[in-house]
């Protein structure tokens, strides 16, 4: 970095899926309380943020070449799937907030390269508000577990605090519950292996919800949370559950047809993550993600990866990135 260029920060910021989702009741103000379990694995956003004299947040928002390649070839010559511009980005919005929050007399420029699927319950949008956030602590040398930031965090969206991080250390994954602004780290026994298979069509996360039915009897998180300290794939597997994927298969036939493909492999168990478009199938191991990956690639019902749990770093202690 040269002499007199202003800081930059940059960091890396993590896919998300939700292996538990149950809904316990609809509130009053129109959201669900919900119990989720979700863990971050290694597709990543990257969030670049620095200081303008300007008295405005301007968001550079795009798809890193692979991966616009990729979306490019799969939905044919025509579009590349698009991503919102600055006055519509998350990233945008939280920022402008923050910059009101704490009288930021500065403005923002901040670039989002993405490889995280938009639309595809993978939490992109969140996460790199989430990343966006913890950038404008540093550069704004706000104490990163500063209350009022996690408030922030949480009004801004419900999967936000998720990606902010637990202010007790490094996270791989957590229970949400609430809205799903409440989180608390699960102490995972072990690395998680997955198979994510993305469709070429988003879903809007309002209408699935618009759609959900809060259950009479909902199910109790406790049996997925054990399975997940023991960190045994098989076990974990047994307990999926996502409240939300009926109401996700109504709004795109896409996903039943993966649902039906990851279904013919050898998975241990698999699901629709969040509100959708991508489902996911549990591994025993990384080599036998990648086989399956790459069985999935080859019958055309999307994008098809190999995937893997990751530490979210804590804000407190490593608020630089995960470069
Ligand atoms: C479904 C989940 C599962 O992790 O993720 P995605 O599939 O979006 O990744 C989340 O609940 C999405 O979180 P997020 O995308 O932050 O939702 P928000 O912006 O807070 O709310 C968007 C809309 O979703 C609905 N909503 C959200 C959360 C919640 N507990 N109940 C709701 O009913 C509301 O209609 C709300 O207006
Ligand atoms: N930084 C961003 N990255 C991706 N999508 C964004 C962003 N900011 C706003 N959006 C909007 O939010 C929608 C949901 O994005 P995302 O959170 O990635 O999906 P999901 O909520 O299914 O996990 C996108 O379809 C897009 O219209």
């Amino acid at each position: 970095m040269l002499a007199n260029q202003p800081p930059a920060v940059e960091i890396l910021t993590p896919a998300k899926l939700n292996l538990f989702l149950e809904l316990r009741e609809r509130r009053a103000d129109g959201f669900h309380e919900l119990e989720t379990v979700m863990v971050a694995i290694n597709r990543f956003d990257r969030v670049r943020m620095a200081f303008t004299e300007t008295d405005d947040v301007h968001v550079d928002c795009h798809w890193l070449p692979n991966q616009a390649v990729v979306v490019h070839r799969y939905r044919g010559a025509q579009t590349v799937a698009a991503l919102p511009s600055s006055q519509h980005n998350l990233v945008t919005r939280t920022l402008e907030q923050f910059r009101q929050r704490f009288s930021i007399a500065k403005g923002f420029r901040a670039t989002v390269a993405k490889t995280i699927p938009a639309g595809a319950g993978m939490g992109g949008a969140s996460s790199d508000a989430a990343a966006a956030l913890r950038a404008a602590a540093q550069l704004c040398d706000i104490a990163p577990h500063e209350p009022r930031l996690l408030q922030l965090a949480g009004e801004m969206g419900s999967d936000i605090p998720f990606f902010f991080g637990a202010s007790d250390g490094p996270m791989t994954a957590a229970i949400a519950t609430g809205r799903g602004e409440q989180i608390a780290s699960i102490p995972v026994g072990g690395k998680l292996h997955f198979v994510v298979v993305h469709p070429p069509a988003s879903v809007s996360t309002v209408e699935v919800y618009r759609r959900c039915q809060v259950p009479p009897e909902p199910v109790s998180a406790t049996a997925m949370l054990a399975a997940m300290v023991s960190g045994r794939a098989a076990r974990i597997a047994g307990q999926l559950l996502n409240r939300l994927a009926d109401p996700s298969r109504a709004t795109s036939d896409w996903i039943d047809r993966v649902l039906t493909a990851i279904r013919r492999t050898s998975v241990l168990g698999y699901q629709v993550t969040g509100s959708g478009s991508a489902c996911f199938g549990i591994c025993p191991n990384a080599a036998t993600a990648s086989r399956i990956a790459h069985q999935l690639q080859a019958t055309g019902v999307g994008i098809a990866f190999a995937a893997e749990s990751v530490q979210i770093a804590n804000p407190s202690r490593d608020l630089g990135s995960f470069l």
